[in-house]
């Protein structure tokens, strides 16, 4: 076995089945790289340089390293946007890197920037693209549609007929997914595809994105230029350096407790300890259960119920148990009842949100605390800013010992 190994030292190829794992639906393929290159006319030195890698079914393998690296041309090599000088790429069992690029690109999801949607086309005629190309009827496109538009966390009523720029920029790129998931591919790349969105809507796409792949199980290669975001989404880390070489290929928690060169200890940051945050999901930790109120109802029997819950703030749900606001006390005896005032600056995270999510939510509107919302965006309960620093303190104190 060992005489077939390069002579540089190569990550060990991870296996699916890691412990705690095997429950998972894995519906994606695993990808094989084996000493691809890519040297673009008049260049030196490859921007590929004989990279050696293999990503194992329905995870998500995260490419992060300096710019310039090269991570995009590897990343547009395996469904051959760009066309490779040497090597070779199998997906499962199959060496596709002579496949006719076409039929190829039909098997791996692909999302871009902004979604990278056809301005001219209707959300719906977006979506169906692939579908069409394979040659379903019109009746079985509609449904796949839908049932899309659903699973990315969009109203087919609403949205289906829309025009892209009639889209907020986290819709553009929840359509984007949605096409590139349209013909159920097995592979998904994805090229910075959260880099043109604020900080508040790219992380509710990663928790979306994150559910999504819990249900779905592709095998999805994501380039990404925040080393939080790799840690959030990521089964595994590849770092690069110039030349697509290969630093470290870990797990997250590993490249962070021990990362492999200086290099990587530098990229990783001197934050490591609150990079620890975005290893905890809020639905990890123990959230407060605030005293509620429905829209209409009584203020003062809601005053009295906080009162005597020692709450200095009532959190208010929609008729479909969705929280709008949290008004205090005080403010809640100015009207007979609950006001159906939505609060647009209402700090709210949903259980997949790292700490780190959650602590970037309390920062933009200046609040103490996160309400987390559940399944349907109803209401799981309240986390204050204290439960971050106490996973803090035991992160630098576990650090220390
Ligand atoms: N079409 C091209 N022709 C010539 N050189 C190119 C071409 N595309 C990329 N390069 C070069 O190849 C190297 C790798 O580029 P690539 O875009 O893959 O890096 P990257 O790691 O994705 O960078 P970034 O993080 O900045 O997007 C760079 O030096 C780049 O200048």
């Amino acid at each position: 076995m060992s005489e077939t190994l390069p002579s540089e030292a190569q990550p060990a190829p991870p296996t699916a089945a890691e412990p705690g794992r095997d429950d998972r639906n894995i519906s994606g393929v695993p990808i094989r790289l084996d000493g691809v290159t890519k040297r673009y006319p008049g260049q030196d030195v490859p921007a590929v340089d004989d990279v050696t890698l293999e990503i194992a079914a329905g995870e998500t393998v995260m490419f992060v390293g300096p710019s310039g690296c090269g991570k995009t041309t590897l990343l547009k090599m395996i469904n051959r946007l760009i066309e490779p000088t040497g090597g070779r790429i199998h997906l499962g069992d199959e060496d596709v890197t002579d496949q006719d690029p076409d039929r190829l690109r039909r098997r791996i999801g692909y999302v871009i920037q902004a979604g990278g949607l056809f301005p001219h086309m209707t959300v719906a005629t977006n979506i169906g693209l692939v579908p069409k190309m394979l040659k379903w009827d019109d009746a079985r496109v509609a449904a796949r549609v839908d049932e899309l538009l659903d699973l990315v966390g969009l109203d087919p009523d609403q949205y289906r007929d829309r025009y892209p720029r009639e889209l907020s920029g986290g819709q553009q790129q929840r359509v984007g997914v949605a096409r590139a998931l349209a013909a159920d591919p097995p592979v998904l790349l994805m090229d910075e595809p959260f880099g043109a969105v604020d900080p508040i809507t790219r992380q509710r796409l990663q928790d979306e994105l994150i559910r999504i792949q819990e249900e779905l199980g592709k095998t999805i290669v994501f380039v990404t230029h925040d080393f939080d975001e790799a840690v959030k989404l990521g089964d595994r880390i590849v770092v690069f350096d110039v030349g697509a070489r290969v630093v470290q290929y870990d797990t997250p928690e590993r490249i962070l407790a021990d990362p492999a060169e200086e290099y990587v200890a530098d990229f990783v940051g001197a934050g490591a300890t609150l990079k620890q945050l975005t290893l905890t999901r809020v639905g990890d930790v123990d959230l407060l259960q605030p005293t509620t109120a429905t829209v209409g109802s009584d203020a003062a029997a809601a005053v009295a119920a906080a009162q005597a819950a020692g709450d200095d703030y009532v959190v208010v749900l929609d008729r479909r148990g969705r929280p709008i606001s949290w008004p205090t006390l005080a403010e809640l005896t100015r009207s007979p009842t609950i006001p159906d005032t939505v609060d647009e600056r209402l700090p709210v995270v949903g259980m997949r949100s790292t700490l780190n999510d959650a602590l970037d939510t309390m920062l933009a509107a200046s609040q103490g605390g996160v309400v987390v919302t559940g399944r349907r965006e109803s209401l799981a309960g309240v986390m204050a800013v204290e439960t971050v620093m106490a996973a803090i303190q035991r992160t630098r104190s576990g650090a220390a010992g």
